[in-house]
């Protein structure tokens, strides 16, 4: 039986969702408080079964080892309407939230993101979708060889970046087989930050040089890994993240599945503090939705010069103010190559694919 036809209760939702019958009174936004309501970090979702942390503070920063955080199984609200509640979420349960086996709770509420990764429908998936919210840093994993860069794919992430206002960091993997500098110069005029890691082989086997760096800039902040299949992404994460498979057993716990069969996200705690936001099933993104505006932002020294664009200008058309704002040296001496970064990177949203 389809959802909205099954038989139900008059509960608190039908005050906020039923028509006014009086006509009088306005009807009011105000969603019932449920005092009763406790704070959860969204770690996983699968399927309309969210696992949320309890107990750990805000977007979990207390990690899932503090004194009485655990893990609770949700599903949403009626009242949420058509809000899909995302990885990286801060919401409020009711209900069960006693985490134990078979405890259900209900989340009634998604609290305001303060980031919102988004997809652009395509032809595989025709639904927009936000991927994963309140991150504060998208970390962009490609090899430096085997397989090579896709350097369209890494200026598509970064427009996702930019556009979801998060900070990106460019993981350059396997810098054993080249030197990252090489990969590097595609992005220096855009002061794109960047790591690098490598393989090394040692008495007690393989292990990953450079993690320090990396660890260093992901401790404390929430952070998404994207990267194309054979990155070398799955190495970092369980060098990160030694108990990812112990964690995400525990996940699996709760929703019965397995994490290998499912291609959603999942955040992963580190050891000192901050999250990992695994991502198995994105490798590129539409961007149909960015905003010019909005990736112009990571251009700082640029967004003077719109002072001279015509409304609505899409920054990449010949009545431009840019260019002559750049050519006047308005943006300094890097003003010229930032603004062919620029607009390459406007250019990456139209592009077909991320190849
Ligand atoms: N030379 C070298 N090889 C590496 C390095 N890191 C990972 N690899 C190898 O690269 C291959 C892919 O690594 P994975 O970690 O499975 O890559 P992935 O990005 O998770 O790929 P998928 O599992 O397909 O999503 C494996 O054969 C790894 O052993 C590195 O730093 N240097
Ligand atoms: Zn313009």
């Amino acid at each position: 039986m389809p959802a909205d036809r099954r038989p139900r209760r008059y509960d608190e939702d039908d005050v906020r969702i039923r028509p006014n019958r009086h006509g009088s009174r306005p009807r009011t936004k105000e969603r019932p408080s449920h005092s009763d309501a406790v704070q959860a970090f969204v770690v996983a979702v699968d399927r309309g079964r969210s696992t949320c942390l309890v107990g750990a503070g805000n977007l979990g920063a207390l990690g899932p080892d503090a004194p009485g955080a655990r893990l609770v199984t949700a599903m949403r609200a009626r009242e949420l309407g058509r809000q899909k509640v995302v990885v990286g979420d801060l919401v409020a349960l009711v209900g069960d939230v006693s985490g134990q086996p078979d405890a259900l709770a209900r989340i009634v509420r998604i609290e305001e993101r303060r980031s919102v990764l988004r997809r652009t429908a395509d032809d595989t998936d025709p639904v927009e979708r936000v991927v994963v919210a309140n991150a504060d840093q998208l970390v962009l994993v490609t090899a430096v060889a085997d397989p090579e860069p896709r350097p369209r794919l890494v200026d598509r992430c970064l427009v996702a970046a930019y556009d979801a206002g998060m900070t990106p960091l460019l993981c350059l993997t396997k810098a054993d087989l080249r030197p990252p500098e090489e990969v590097l110069s595609t992005w220096a005029p855009l002061g794109l930050e960047a790591v690098s890691t490598s393989r090394r082989e040692a008495a007690e086997g393989a292990q990953i040089a450079g993690l320090d760096e990396l660890r260093a800039r992901l401790t404390g902040r929430v952070s998404v890994l994207v990267g194309h299949s054979g990155v070398g992404k799955s190495t970092l994460v369980n060098a990160l993240v030694p108990s990812a498979r112990r964690a995400t057993g525990r996940v699996n716990d709760v929703t019965g599945r397995g994490r290998h069969t499912s291609t959603s996200a999942a955040a992963l705690a580190l050891e000192g503090g901050g999250w990992v936001i695994d991502t198995p099933g994105i490798r590129s993104f539409g961007l149909a939705h960015v905003d010019p505006e909005r990736v112009l932002l990571a251009f700082p020294d640029l967004v003077p010069a719109t002072a001279d664009c015509p409304r609505g200008c899409t920054h990449d058309e010949p009545e431009c103010g840019l260019d002559g704002f750049v050519e006047a040296g308005g943006a300094g001496a890097a003003g010229p190559v930032r603004l062919v970064s620029l607009r390459r990177l406007l250019r990456a949203r139209s592009s077909e694919s991320g190849d």
